[in-house]
């Protein structure tokens, strides 16, 4: 591929700064307070329950939402000018294409609104469906659309990509095979933000990932540690003897966080199979259960441990 500006130039750096955006008259905080900064050539996923504000920060950044307070730059530009220049560029959950036209006919026509064009054609090889260029966009699948949008976000030659749950609508190879094309463009030099659900999107693709709740970032590190905060399972079992187990437990488990109320054991633990194999060798221990986690559990997990910056 033949880059026609610079990728790793710095100015394609994210500012966030003391951002908010309230709807309903400040009733809801969709962002309350952010402040992100995002190197050039990074891979940030923006990890979040429903709600979280993921969709609303990107709209900001896109120049698409107008903040409540505080500010977004690009590259040291408002994000309308950054766009304009071409330097941003993105794929969204919602926005319609032309369903009467060719994929093929989409991206040409598209292609000559740009004065310097990655070849259309070009875009369209890269997000992997060169093969439906004469397939009218109506007859494409929902994730064969979102592809179709992510060659028309390729053909300004972004420093930058900001995809809102692009793989929304694909099926599990059709996922696998969209984040291919993406490590390509990332390899480029090209910073990558994108909002996901799935942790397992965020853990296979993202260097760094941030973690949205209610309007705030609770989390913000590299993958590995959110993985350890991923890895814990939750123990519980009825026990006969309260005394007995605690005792049993602090002496042979002395680093093991629990509680033991009512008969009822519980434990947050990444051991989760050496706990069990344990209480199921002491007397009077019954109905053992290990359940991981919920995104959310391991949200207040990280937020309690103060992971936050
Ligand atoms: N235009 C609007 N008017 C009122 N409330 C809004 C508006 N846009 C978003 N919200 C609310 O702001 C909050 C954050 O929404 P946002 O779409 O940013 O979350 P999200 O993290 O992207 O969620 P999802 O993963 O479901 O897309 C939600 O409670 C949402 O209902």
């Amino acid at each position: 591929m033949t880059s026609q500006r610079p990728l790793t130039d710095t100015t394609s750096a994210v500012h966030i700064s003391s951002l908010t955006k309230h709807f309903k008259k400040g009733a809801v905080k969709a962002v309350n307070g952010i402040d992100l900064t995002i190197q050039s050539g990074e891979i940030v996923a923006l990890l979040g329950p429903n709600g979280a504000g993921k969709t609303t920060t990107l709209d900001m950044v896109l120049g698409l939402t107008t903040p409540t307070s505080g500010n977004v730059l690009i590259g040291g530009l408002q994000p309308k000018d950054a766009i304009d220049k071409g330097m941003i560029s993105a794929v969204l959950q919602t926005g319609g294409l032309l369903h009467d036209l060719k994929v093929g006919e989409v991206i040409d026509y598209v292609a000559s609104n740009y004065r310097t064009p990655t070849l259309g054609r070009e875009a369209l090889e890269r997000a992997g469906i060169a093969h439906l260029a004469d397939r009218k966009i109506s007859l494409c699948s929902g994730g064969e659309q979102q592809r179709v949008k992510f060659a028309l976000s390729l053909l300004p030659n972004p420093k930058m990509l900001v995809l809102d749950e692009p793989t929304a609508g694909m099926d599990v190879s059709a996922r696998r095979s969209f984040w291919e094309n993406m490590q390509s463009e990332a390899r480029e030099g090209r910073t990558v933000v994108f909002a996901t659900h799935y942790l397992e999107e965020a853990q296979s693709f993202a260097q760094r990932v941030v973690l949205m709740s209610k309007g705030q970032i609770v989390a913000d590190g590299p993958m590995s540690e959110i993985r350890h905060h991923t890895n814990i399972r939750l123990v519980s079992a009825h026990v006969e003897s309260e005394t007995a187990v605690r005792d049993e437990l602090s002496r042979t488990l002395p680093d093991l966080q629990f509680t033991i109320h009512g008969g009822l054991l519980e434990a947050k633990t990444t051991e989760s199979d050496n706990l069990a194999r344990h209480l199921l060798s002491l007397d009077g221990v019954q109905d053992l259960e290990i359940s991981a986690p919920s995104l959310e559990e391991a949200f207040v997990d990280l937020t309690e441990e103060g992971m936050a910056e």
